[in-house]
């Protein structure tokens, strides 16, 4: 198989090699000779992935921006490979699991080019506002064509921001100062956090229908509630005709069909974008067509090329090749351990049980977080807990955005998010040999249900998990009782407590051909409540395991069936 790495022959010299495969800032370049003078470093751009694997085979280090695709064969002929450095932040090139399979560092820089890509964003605000790219065009073919630039003042226009984490933000900070008005969506950002930043929250319908001109600035995610298509064509549908779309985040983000329709038809003013579903953007036809178009700006993925972002993160990534090199541990690692080798065996599948209750909160109850009490019992209370406290916070964060936690890095990325997180721990066991329950709590400590009746049993404020046969179960979910294993598609969904409810769904997921992995039906108490006759039924939470994604359409018939409520598909 390409990632079974056969062990390296000895190097016919010790010499340690880097490549370098994407254009990098010479200021790296530079630090890593004065700092490595034994290392022979090599700039070698443009490869093809053939040329690519056939030199790979002699490096220690490989240096990459996004356009060098870090695929699985590649980093199997890495036989000598010790870290691959993405000089920036995203790492959507790197295929990051054989990476770690593979025992081979990635890092990167996470904060080097957040202002650059904020610059950029407003400099493709402007640009679309007073039509600078086809002015410049016009004057260079000879033409004085003033009346045709009509442009419009951004001062008092709502800026719609979808996605406030660091670039978003200071995009914010930006915009206020141009005297906007400025709105944002994002369901993991509180209003007291976007507060501070002048920044008014608001749901993604409203934010639509009020921007003049819309900015995305979230990470491109897959799965039920990913980014991928986030704007459609009926977001498009919402905004203005006079209205303006910025994408300086992910290609994928937008559905490019449906802008470009949008544009044709004159339903929306204007685009500007810096990042396209394929780039380069070589002959794809529709791409092609949309970066054409008379009111679109584009620019090739230039969002964090500024000479200060490119020698900061030149530098970033030098500086943490020379310490791995020499046996040290880098500080911005995308796949380092979250544990030492020795405690990793006992406490590995309990890590896996907290990443996947942090997957499984975000996606069951989506929006900002506070506090969270973390309560532990039994035996595992004797070992160092902070690594399960990291898998947590990396199971809550890396679903919605560009984070890659580890154990270093876990405590400040919670608190950058406003996230306090306090532990408990009692030795003595309940009813499970171990169990671990997380609450969480709102802004004012308490643990808040969102009402009465259907939605209070629709919030879930409450999780509980164990380890059995080393394998992770959820036990217990909001206030009901169950036991699940958290892998893959799970569709959740309230139905009253009556017959008849399960042959629903099953006989819906059998017409789709999705089949059932395992079902339970949670209770509220954990014996069955004496019933008087006529008594309304309690409100059961249904739990399926599927093997495959549900249709769009399934879901619908589900949700249309009647008396089911609540539905949600996770993907753990
Ligand atoms: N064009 C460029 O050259 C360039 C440069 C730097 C960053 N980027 C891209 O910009 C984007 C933002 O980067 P960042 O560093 O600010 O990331 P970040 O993780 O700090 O922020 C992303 C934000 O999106 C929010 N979010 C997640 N899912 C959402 C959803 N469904 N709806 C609304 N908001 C949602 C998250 O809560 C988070 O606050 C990333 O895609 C990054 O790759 C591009
Ligand atoms: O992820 C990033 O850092 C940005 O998208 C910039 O990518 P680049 O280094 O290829 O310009």
């Amino acid at each position: 198989m390409a990632e079974d790495r056969q062990p390296a022959p000895p190097a016919p010299t010790e010499t340690v090699k880097i490549l370098i495969a994407d254009r990098v800032a010479q200021e790296g370049i530079d630090f890593l000779r004065t700092h490595l003078p034994e290392a022979t470093i090599d700039v070698r751009t443009g490869l093809s992935p053939a040329e690519l694997c056939s030199i790979i085979g002699d490096y220690a280090a490989l240096v990459v921006r996004s356009e060098t695709q870090v695929t699985r064969e590649v980093l199997a002929a890495g036989k000598r490979l010790k870290i691959v450095a993405r000089a920036g932040v995203g790492v959507d090139n790197i295929d990051l699991e054989t990476a770690t399979r593979l025992g081979i560092m990635v890092v990167n820089s996470p904060l080097g080019n957040v202002i650059a890509a904020a610059e950029h964003t407003i400099a493709m605000l402007l640009a679309l506002a007073r039509h600078i790219p086809a002015a410049d065009r016009s004057m260079k073919s000879g033409k004085w064509e003033k009346s045709r630039f009509l442009g419009s003042e951004v001062r008092n226009k709502v800026l719609g921001i979808i996605g406030l984490g660091k670039v978003g933000s200071e995009v914010a900070k930006r915009a206020r100062g141009l005297e906007m008005e400025v709105i944002a969506f994002d369901p993991y950002v509180s209003a007291e956090q976007a507060s501070k930043l002048g920044v008014q929250m608001t749901n993604l319908e409203d934010l639509l229908r009020r921007s003049d001109f819309v900015t995305l600035h979230t990470s491109l995610t897959t799965g039920p509630s990913g980014t991928r298509g986030l704007i459609g064509a009926r977001e498009l549908s919402l905004m203005k005709p006079s209205a303006r779309l910025i994408n300086c985040a992910r290609g994928g983000i937008i559905d490019e069909e449906a802008l470009l329709q949008a544009l044709k038809e004159q339903r929306l003013a204007g685009a500007a974008l810096d990042v396209f579903s394929q780039e380069p953007i070589r002959d794809h036809a529709l791409l092609r067509e949309l970066v054409s178009h008379e009111q679109v700006v584009a620019t090739p993925h230039l969002g964090a090329s500024t000479e200060e972002a490119q020698v900061g993160v030149a530098l970033d990534v030098a500086e943490q090749i020379v310490t791995v090199l020499r046996g040290g541990f880098p500080r911005a690692a995308v796949n380092a351990p979250l544990i030492l080798p020795e405690t990793l065996k006992v406490l590995q599948p309990y890590m896996t049980l907290l990443e996947k209750m942090g997957r499984l909160y975000t996606q069951l109850q989506p929006g900002p977080l506070h506090r969270i009490e973390l309560s532990y019992s039994g035996e595992i209370t004797a070992y160092d807990l902070r690594p399960l406290q990291a898998a947590l916070i990396k199971g809550l964060l890396e679903p919605i955005s560009d984070a890659h936690v580890n154990m270093i890095n876990a405590p400040l990325l919670a608190k950058q998010r406003g996230l306090e997180i306090t532990e408990q721990k009692s030795p003595t066991a309940s009813e499970f040999a171990n169990l671990v329950t997380l609450r969480v709590l709102d802004v004012n400590g308490r643990a808040s249900f969102a009402g009465q009746g259907e939605s209070e049993a629709e919030h879930v404020e409450l999780l509980s998990g164990t380890v059995m046969h080393g394998e992770p179960r959820i036990v217990r979910v909001g206030r009901y009782w169950t036991e699940f294993v958290p892998e893959g598609y799970i569709l959740f969904c309230r139905n009253p407590d009556q017959p008849g409810m399960i042959g629903r769904v099953g006989t819906i997921l059998g017409k789709a051909g999705v089949n059932i992995r395992h079902m339970d039906v949670g209770p509220i108490e954990r014996a069955p409540r004496p019933r008087h006759p006529g008594a309304k039924p309690d409100i059961a939470l249904m739990i399926i395991s599927v093997d495959d994604p549900i249709p769009d359409w399934a879901l619908e018939e589900i949700r249309a069936s009647g008396d089911i409520f609540g539905l949600t598909v996770v993907n753990l």
